[in-house]
């Protein structure tokens, strides 16, 4: 795969936060008489620092897609306020400045890729030198072969070489902020790895990305802070460090011993024949110096940090969260 290949040269830096809300919410009116509400976002405050991975997570329902239809001003909020590159929701000359993949992106099926691109290069008024040149380097970086992109019709392709089409529609005008809306979704291991390359490589190039998911495992290895939405409200936010705490533990494979002493090291005992598998906190020097004297014999001693997983799981549960919406 090819990556890193910017397209323009550098910017001036951004100054403050690239998005942040004060605060802002959305309520739906449904129903035959529009009288139901559905209180899709509550009011919700968040900041996103310039070069940064963001990633909003949340089951099914939570408000992503609000939240980001929101900040890109395809829908209006119902109460609060926010600011994209430091303008005011919706205004019009940032959208220059942003690229959007949506969820479930609609192509002009009858076009090829290379078409498809161009047109959307010419809705943002680049001209057609230019425009040639950054579809060649967004078919670079998408790993997108030229050959290909001029040949077959959009409807020839699979979901993850469309979806590779979206990213590079999402690129073409150089934008400083690009939005996400779960670019991983329906794409096979593969896929999802080139995803994650390509977003590893626009962050190089110091492009801020605010991305909605919810395959943890993905946001886990790229994002440099998240926010977990739920039912409309922001369950919590900050890097996986803040979030997932440092707290560093050990599990322990060991041999031999008794419960009444290995408790005193290991927490969650659990015994396989003669074999131990247990949970230990502290320096891993001390428990390897009290073996002998416990008449056990280590086999493995791994690092363990919480997952983003159990983290996540744990945060709906304690909500009484069990199902999505
Ligand atoms: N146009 C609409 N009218 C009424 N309700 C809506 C509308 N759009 C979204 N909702 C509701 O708002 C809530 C949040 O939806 P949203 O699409 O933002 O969730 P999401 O977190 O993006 O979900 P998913 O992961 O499934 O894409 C849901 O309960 C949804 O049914």
């Amino acid at each position: 795969m090819v990556v890193s290949t910017p397209i323009a040269e550098a910017k001036e830096p951004i100054q403050g936060h690239v998005v942040e809300t004060w605060e802002i919410s959305k309520t739906y009116r449904t129903g035959f008489w529009m009288n139901q509400k559905v209180e899709s976002l509550k009011p919700l405050s968040i900041a996103v620092q310039p070069g940064e991975t963001f990633g909003l997570l949340g089951p099914n329902g939570a408000g992503k897609t609000t939240l980001l239809k929101i900040l890109l001003g395809v829908i209006r909020a119902s109460g609060g306020r926010g600011t994209l590159l430091g303008k005011p929701i919706g205004d019009r000359q940032t959208k220059q400045r942003v690229g959007y993949l949506p969820e479930n992106a609609y192509f002009y099926d009858f076009l090829t890729a290379w078409e498809f691109l161009d047109y959307i290069g010419s809705l943002f008024q680049i001209g057609k030198r230019e425009r040639q040149r950054r579809i060649m380097a967004m078919c670079d970086l998408v790993g997108l072969a030229q050959k290909t992109a001029k040949k077959k019709q959009l409807r020839q392709y699979s979901k993850g070489m469309l979806q590779r089409v979206g990213m590079a529609q999402a690129l073409i005008n150089d934008p400083e902020v690009v939005f996400l809306d779960e670019p991983m979704s329906g794409l096979d291991p593969l896929g999802r790895y080139q995803v994650r390359e390509i977003i590893l490589s626009l962050k190089e190039q110091g492009k801020t990305i605010f991305f909605n998911s919810h395959i943890l495992a993905d946001v886990e290895q790229i994002c440099d802070r998240i926010a977990i939405l739920a039912r409309g409200e922001l369950l919590c936010s900050g890097s996986l460090a803040e979030v997932l705490g440092t707290d560093e533990g050990y599990q322990v494979i060991l041999r031999g011993g008794q419960v009444e002493e290995l408790s005193k090291y290991l927490g969650n005992l659990s015994q396989e024949q003669d074999v131990w598998h247990g949970d230990y906190q502290g320096d891993p020097q001390t428990l390897v110096d009290a073996l002998p004297s416990l008449g056990a014999s280590l086999i493995s001693l791994n690092l363990a940090r919480p997952s983003l997983e159990d983290y996540f799981i744990r945060q709906l549960r304690e909500r009484g969260i069990t199902t999505s919406q």
